[in-house]
């Protein structure tokens, strides 16, 4: 199976207050079709390893792939391209521009991208509007639709650009009962049909344990995985 991310040996600093050694000697892949979770108490460094991973940060040692091509050391320009076209990225808070459509909102990142026509675009807003299961939405104000909408509005916005992997910190931490399953619903329907990768910090037990294995991280460190298969 192909690798779609490898971290390798990533070492992360904060220096203020004090220095404080927050990730020691990271390690790990995720191969392609897998759909991995990441837990581990409040402080024990999950956030700010994600944000390595998804390129957002660039400020530590070690080495991190992307479909086997390393990325540390990219310029911040190279990096911005690479993660709009290969990385969608799913946060507690859904991000959406409020005062534009569903479907406007959708399709920024591939406008931004610049490779396919305002028509294409479109056609590809839809059919992950349709994947979603919210295509009614489509000419909607953002602001005008419920919680579980925006969260599903924001996964077809990181799915546009038809990424390599998915990631997300704690994608249903601000969603009740019903919309987290919908969620998680909506990331194994990706993986099992599409194909796709995904990696997600949770703090939710019942969604870690649906995964296909927990990363299970302490005081900075990865302390064992779990396969749940
Ligand atoms: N900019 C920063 N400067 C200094 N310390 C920081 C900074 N950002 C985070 N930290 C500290 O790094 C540690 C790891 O934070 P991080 O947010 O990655 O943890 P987490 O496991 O995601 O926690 P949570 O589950 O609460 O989101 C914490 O002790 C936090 O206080």
């Amino acid at each position: 199976m192909d690798i779609v991310l490898e971290a390798k040996d990533i070492n992360k600093h904060f220096h203020k207050p004090k220095d404080f050694h927050v990730l020691k000697d990271i390690s790990f892949k995720i191969f392609n079709g897998e759909f991995a979770s990441i837990m581990g108490k409040s402080g024990s460094g999950k956030s700010t390893l994600l944000y390595i991973l998804s390129t957002m940060d660039t400020e530590y040692t070690g080495e991190l792939y992307l479909n086997n091509n390393l990325v540390t050391g990219l310029s911040a320009t190279e990096l911005s391209l690479l993660r709009n076209k290969n990385i969608g990225f799913v946060f507690q808070f859904h991000y959406l521009l409020s005062e534009f459509s569903v479907i406007e909102n959708i399709m920024l990142p591939a406008k931004k991208l610049a490779r396919k026509s305002h028509q294409e675009i479109e056609h590809d807003a839809i059919q992950k509007l349709k994947m979603l299961g919210i295509e009614s939405l489509a000419k909607q104000k953002a602001s005008r639709i419920s919680g579980g909408e925006k969260q599903r509005v924001a996964i077809a916005r990181a799915l546009i650009n038809n990424p390599s992997i998915l990631m997300g910190d704690e994608p249903t931490g601000n969603l009740d009962s019903y919309n987290s399953d919908n969620v998680f619903n909506i990331f194994k329907q990706l993986k099992e049909e599409e194909g796709l990768s995904l990696l997600v910090v949770t703090h939710d037990e019942d969604f870690a344990k649906r995964t296909d294995y927990i990363i299970q991280m302490e005081d900075g460190r990865i302390v064992g995985k779990s396969s749940n298969l």
